[in-house]
């Protein structure tokens, strides 16, 4: 079976507000998209990656991966204006009839290996996986008339990254013009009518997003050492 991994880091990193956007960030002196790659790299060097960057990061990007020796065989395709034209970019760029692609976050870089594994064998059977952790705190729905209502934690999930789908099923999903609520690709391919199979993420799989999460990812990596 086909196998590939979009890693998508065709954003710009705003809520970050550093000079150089987040995903080329170093923690413990490697830059975090070249962590993301490493895992999908270790856990199976079979599967295709292909990486999603702005087009005018490549000459970035090279020089990164020159300056760090970084030897992880992968395709750069550009990025779009979202996150689903980034997706879609990827997408594209995979010529396969058949087979199975996981799209993850580059600025995820602590997913568990195990995870992505379990990922590829679930969309395998149902046509899809996303990996999803439970909350911790208490939540409460907001409405326009500035009330609040409890809301019964147990039926919430937090959704992470790897998604990983049949690609066909996924490329025809994608196939739609963009709607607002398609903030990740589980949505996308719900909006076909298919149901998501859901799996257990790592709550160390953290989206690196602002400053406090380069604290907390440096110390994630002294914990894994
Ligand atoms: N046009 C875009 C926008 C986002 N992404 C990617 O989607 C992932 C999740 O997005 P987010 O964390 O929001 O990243 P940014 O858009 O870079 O951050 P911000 O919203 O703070 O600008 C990131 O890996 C990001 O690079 C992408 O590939 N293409
Ligand atoms: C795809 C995602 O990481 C799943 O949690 C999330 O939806 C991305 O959201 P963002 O607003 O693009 O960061």
């Amino acid at each position: 079976m086909n196998k590939a991994a979009i890693i998508v880091a065709g954003g710009r990193g705003t809520r970050m507000g550093s000079p150089i956007p987040k995903q080329y960030l170093e923690i413990g002196g490697t830059p975090v998209l070249m962590r993301t790659l490493e895992v999908f790299y270790q856990l199976d060097s079979a599967i295709s990656l292909v990486l999603v960057i702005p087009e005018t990061d490549f000459a970035l990007w090279e020089e990164l991966c020159e300056k760090f020796g970084f030897e992880v065989p992968h395709e750069v395709v550009a990025g779009g204006k979202s996150r689903f034209q980034s997706v879609k970019n990827g997408l594209d760029s995979l010529q396969w009839e058949e087979g199975l692609v996981a799209i993850h976050d580059g600025v995820r870089p602590f997913v568990a290996p195990e995870v992505v594994a379990l990922s590829f064998e679930k969309a395998e059977v149902h046509g899809s996986a996303v990996a999803v952790v439970p909350l911790k705190d208490s939540i409460r729905k907001l409405t326009d008339e500035n009330k609040s209502f409890y809301q019964e934690r147990q039926y919430f999930r937090l959704v992470q990254t790897p998604q990983t789908f049949s690609l066909k099923m996924i490329k025809q999903a994608f196939d739609v013009t963009e709607l607002h609520h398609f903030t990740d690709d589980a949505t996308v391919f719900e909006h076909q009518g298919w149901q998501v199979h859901l799996i257990a993420g790592n709550p160390e799989n953290i989206k690196i997003t602002t400053p406090e999460d380069m604290e907390y990812a440096q110390f994630l990596l002294q914990r894994q050492s």
